[in-house]
């Protein structure tokens, strides 16, 4: 099986002179097409860095980051890079201040489909995007603010599925919400993620090994544990440090 996306030798600092962190220290890491990853790792390890990285919204300071056939996405001419960038869906963290507070729902939706599909036909495109999410079609004419977190979120999903992407990247996607409202959300990525390649980030190791066939933990920038999401605890202690500790703070 082909890589679906890959970094080799993975550098990235973070901060001005002052203050300068390696926030990834060399990261090698391949992930084949239709695998379910999560990123997990005490607070700080780097894990929103490396998945930004790997949705290519921000350029590694050295190494190469491989999506789909292309090996070496920075090194593709500006559109080319965008192009690339619409293969890969990104889900954030916060939804609402990712989104344009002057749009509408349904147009932070529309904005994001391509471009053969805006104009006329963009309208029944959001509104089965939104469905797909299960959201009424009517959310479309609703300001981000009036929804709730959860609704949000689930804007943010149906945003990233407008690209038709083939891996889908969720940093957090349920931080904030309260458990139905987190549950309706993983539902729904786990829905999207069948026939795609996943990689999320969690603190969670329930929803870790709920959403994911892997675990890449990270620890000081740095993979401390590759394992298969189903690797008994005991074993998951004797592997590292790093990983007993999440499973020691999982109730
Ligand atoms: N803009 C920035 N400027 C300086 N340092 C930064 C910046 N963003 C992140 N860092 C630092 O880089 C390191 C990795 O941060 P990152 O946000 O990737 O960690 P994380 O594992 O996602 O943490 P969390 O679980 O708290 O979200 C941390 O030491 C953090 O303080």
């Amino acid at each position: 099986m082909s890589a679906a996306i890959a970094c080799t030798g993975v550098v990235r600092r973070l901060g001005g002179r002052r203050r300068r962190v390696e926030a990834l220290s060399g990261i090698d890491l391949e992930i084949a097409e239709g695998e379910s990853v999560a990123v997990v790792g005490r607070s700080g390890s780097g894990k929103s860095t490396l998945v930004g990285v790997l949705a290519l919204l921000d350029r590694p300071d050295r190494g190469r980051i491989a999506v789909g056939g292309v090996p070496d996405a920075w090194a593709l001419p500006g559109r080319g890079l965008r192009r690339l960038r619409r293969r890969v869906g990104w889900i954030p963290q916060d939804a609402l201040s990712s989104f344009d507070p002057r749009f509408t729902a349904g147009e932070v939706v529309a904005e994001a489909l391509p471009r053969e599909e805006s104009g006329r036909a963009a309208a029944g495109r959001v509104a089965e995007l939104l469905r797909r999410v299960g959201l009424d079609p009517e959310a479309a004419g609703r300001w981000p603010a009036t929804l709730s977190g959860g609704e949000r979120q689930r804007v943010a999903v149906a945003r990233a599925l407008a690209v038709r992407p083939e891996v889908l990247i969720a940093d957090e996607p349920t931080t904030g919400l309260d458990l139905l409202a987190q549950d309706r959300v993983l539902d729904v990525l786990s829905a999207e993620a069948r026939g795609r390649t996943l990689v999320l980030v969690t603190h969670d190791l329930r929803v870790a090994r709920r959403m994911a066939n892997r675990l890449v933990v990270l620890d000081r920038g740095r993979i401390a544990a590759d394992v298969p999401a189903s690797i008994a605890p005991d074993e998951a202690r004797e592997r590292s440090p790093e990983l007993a500790r999440l499973i020691e703070a999982t109730p």
